[in-house]
């Protein structure tokens, strides 16, 4: 597990503080030999950094990407691990590069350490790609198949870290210590998986 990718959609916010945060973790930790990158599912190539992304980095003594990426069959076989920064992302990149099924999550699926929750997490992202298949083909959603997704929706924590685009300085503040707690989580996953 030497090669992490981290993917949000524009690669200018969320992706990029979880790789300045995740480079400075993983020096501190002295898993020097682990590699991060990121990019964005509707990124453009070369955009800067928002401005407030680039400031949370620089206080926090973090270097990010100097500009956007957008996920490319390259990145995903450069990559040995995949974290997304919300499900939709992880469904999206598996649609597109379905062979990388096996390495694709979102970060806080893959951080967190209750197996029963692990099960009902599966069971909500296979039950919505069933029905986004079925409603494709022009199939009707059934009552008890509605039912379904709400009820694992109420009973699960929130999976996604959530955008904050166009947002203040303080809610990229906030949205860097959400990254940044699964992040110290998936330090120490690391370092007890070698
Ligand atoms: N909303 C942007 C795209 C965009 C979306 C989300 C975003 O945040 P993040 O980098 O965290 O995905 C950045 C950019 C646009 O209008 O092009």
């Amino acid at each position: 597990m030497n090669r992490i990718l981290f993917v949000c959609t524009g690669n200018t916010c969320r992706s990029p503080m979880a790789e300045g945060i995740m480079r400075k973790i993983l020096s501190e930790e002295g898993l020097t030999d682990i590699e991060v990158r990121s990019a964005g599912v509707a990124a453009y190539e070369g955009t800067q950094l928002s401005d407030h992304a680039a400031s949370v980095l620089k206080n926090k003594g973090c270097v990010g990407p100097s500009a956007s990426t957008f996920l490319s069959q390259i990145l995903i076989d450069w990559a040995d691990l995949v974290l997304t920064m919300t499900s939709s992302h992880k469904r999206h990149t598996i649609q597109l590069y379905p062979e990388a099924v096996d390495k694709v999550y979102t970060l806080k699926e893959y951080v967190q350490d209750d197996p029963q929750l692990a099960d009902k997490i599966s069971e909500m992202e296979s039950l919505i790609t069933e029905l986004e298949l079925k409603q494709a083909l022009s199939g009707q959603i059934t009552e008890e198949e509605r039912e379904r997704v709400l009820t694992l929706q109420k009973e699960l924590p929130l999976p996604d870290i959530a955008d904050p685009f166009g947002g203040s300085y303080r809610e990229y503040e906030k949205c860097a210590w959400e990254i940044e707690e699964c992040l110290i989580k998936l330090a120490a996953k690391l370092k007890k998986d070698r």
